[in-house]
């Protein structure tokens, strides 16, 4: 039997990718992987296990041995264990942003985490949403996107999430923090946050999610996947 379809969805932080990952993955029927999920819990259990974000060894032990979970609420969310304890907030503060990009930047924390992310490709397809998903983790993939938008609009876009979810945030320091991120993602040795050769590439500056959805799924039937 072949292996099971898989479209990726990378870009930088605010861009758009779990939103339309979520979108399409409901639109085909198919499973979700929220890489990104897996670098923040890592982070997370640094601070619950008491290691610096900066210790390589300790942390690629603790990504090695990562015990998470995923769920799904009752609402439709996603809930993420570590440990069996619900870590799903605690990973989507900005300080979980900021200790997943330093984490992530760890080779051996990125090869630990590469079977576990192979492991979700399952029939009848897969959505992989993430930085590298399309250049390293599936490079076989038969559909690619890059998502991107100006750091103003996606520090804009990620201000009013925040904001949302009762989170004291400033703008300024979200943008600086957004361009940092940015920085250390695309800088880093391995899997640098870079377009794959064949992703197709979808500025959402000044575009809705509608917008989006609408061009992603246009790429999708042009394909034939449905
Ligand atoms: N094209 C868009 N226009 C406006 N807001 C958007 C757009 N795409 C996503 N958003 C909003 O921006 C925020 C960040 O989107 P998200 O999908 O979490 O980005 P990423 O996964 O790339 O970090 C969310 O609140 C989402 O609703
Ligand atoms: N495939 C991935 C996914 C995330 N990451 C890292 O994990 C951090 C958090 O990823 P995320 O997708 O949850 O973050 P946002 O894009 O939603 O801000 C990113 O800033 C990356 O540094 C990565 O290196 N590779």
């Amino acid at each position: 039997m072949s292996a099971a379809p898989v479209i990726t969805v990378d870009g930088p932080s605010g861009a758009g990718k779990g939103t339309v990952s979520h979108l399409l993955a409901a639109e085909l029927g198919w499973h979700f992987l929220d890489s990104g999920a897996l670098y923040r819990v890592t982070g997370q259990a640094c601070l619950i296990e008491g290691v610096s974000w900066e210790d390589e060894a300790r942390v690629a032990e603790i990504a090695r041995g990562l015990d998470v979970s995923f769920s799904a609420a009752e609402n439709g969310e996603v809930l993420v264990a570590y440990k069996g304890k619900d870590v799903s907030a605690a990973i989507r503060t900005e300080e979980g942003g900021r200790g997943a990009s330093t984490v992530a930047a760890i080779p051996a924390v990125r090869r630990a985490l590469l079977a576990r992310q192979r492991d979700f490709r399952r029939l009848p397809g897969l959505v992989a949403d993430g930085r590298d998903m399309g250049t390293v983790v599936f490079p076989d993939a038969p559909l690619k996107f890059f998502l991107t938008a100006s750091a103003a609009e996606r520090a804009e876009r990620r201000y009013k999430q925040l904001i949302l979810k009762g989170e004291s945030v400033s703008l300024p320091r979200l943008l600086e923090d957004i361009k940092e991120r940015d920085a250390r993602d695309s800088s880093r040795a391995v899997a640098p946050l870079v377009p794959a050769e064949d992703a197709v590439v979808i500025d959402s500056t000044g575009a809705d999610i509608e917008q989006v959805f609408a061009q992603v799924m246009k790429e999708v039937t042009l394909k034939g996947i449905i």
